[in-house]
């Protein structure tokens, strides 16, 4: 598996089943995306989501909630209607879960299948095309764990780990990538800011700056900044 990140805006994800695992999936990709959840019965949580729609909720809800019970036969008409970029087989029923992610697949779109599969029981391992992993965001920064469907578990656990140690990496990100820009304004020579720009990120000091306020961390980050430059 190689990880990728998708950006899902303007895009669709379409949910099979309504229970705690579809609602997880659903209010991660409210996020960004139209959401829609076809299910006969919903979490209390998605209802909440679909009361507020999603992070980008100007555009209005961004969770939709269908009360419905599709069979295996039926699915592939739901995928047709709504065109989504991605299905999350999220069902109880195999069959169903089965059924979604070979007419996803058939579509040519992604599939998320949190079930096991068949082929899994047996042995080995298939998820699907893509897999959801365990997510720490400070943004614009963000990381992406996996354990290729081997232990969620694990994966949210070293999840917890990164978390801590990543505690303000957007806010580095930010600082350096502005940096970057004035460095090149200045006229300073491409190898000069490579090597400021590498400093500033491993310094201690623009770190622990950048913890004070945008501003302390600034001027932490001139002060290594000038030192490259005097070579
Ligand atoms: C393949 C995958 C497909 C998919 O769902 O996308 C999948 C499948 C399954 N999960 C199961 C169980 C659990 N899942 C979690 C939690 C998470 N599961 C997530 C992803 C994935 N789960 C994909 C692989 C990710 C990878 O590669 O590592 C996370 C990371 C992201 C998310 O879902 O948003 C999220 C953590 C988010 C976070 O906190 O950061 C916990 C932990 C808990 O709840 O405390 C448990 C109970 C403990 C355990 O069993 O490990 C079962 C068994 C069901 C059963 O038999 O009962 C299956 C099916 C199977 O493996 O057969
Ligand atoms: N990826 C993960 O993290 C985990 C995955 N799982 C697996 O994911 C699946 C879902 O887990 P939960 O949400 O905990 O189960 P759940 O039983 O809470 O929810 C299943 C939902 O599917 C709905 N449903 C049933 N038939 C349907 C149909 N034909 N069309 C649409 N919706 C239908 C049910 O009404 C229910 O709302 C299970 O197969 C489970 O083994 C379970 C735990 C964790």
């Amino acid at each position: 598996m190689i990880p990728l990140y998708h950006d899902f805006a303007g895009e669709s994800v379409l949910v099979f089943g309504g229970g705690a695992v579809g609602a997880r999936k659903a209010a991660r990709f409210a996020d960004e995306a139209r959401v829609v959840v076809a299910s006969p019965a919903f979490d209390d949580r998605l209802a909440e989501l679909a009361r507020e729609g999603g992070r980008s909720g100007a555009e209005g809800p961004t969770v939709e909630l269908v009360r419905a019970a599709p069979d295996p036969e039926a699915v592939g008409e739901w995928i047709d209607r709504l065109g989504p970029a991605l299905v999350v087989a999220a069902t109880d029923d195999a069959a169903v879960n089965a059924a979604a992610e070979a007419a996803a697949l058939d579509a040519g779109l992604l599939v998320n299948r949190t079930d096991a599969s068949a082929a899994d029981r047996s042995g080995s391992r298939d998820v699907g095309s893509v897999v959801v992993p365990a997510t720490v965001e400070d943004d614009p920064v963000r990381v992406a764990l996996s354990t290729g469907g081997a232990s969620p578990a694990l994966a949210k656990a070293l999840r917890e780990r990164v978390e801590a140690e990543i505690d303000g990496a957007g806010a580095m990100a930010e600082l350096s990538g502005e940096l970057r820009a004035e460095l090149r304004e200045r006229g300073i020579d491409p190898q000069t800011r490579r090597e400021a720009i590498r400093r500033v990120v491993r310094s201690e000091g623009v770190w622990k700056g950048l913890q004070k306020g945008r501003s302390n961390g600034r001027q932490e980050a001139y002060s290594v900044i000038e030192e490259v430059l005097k070579g």
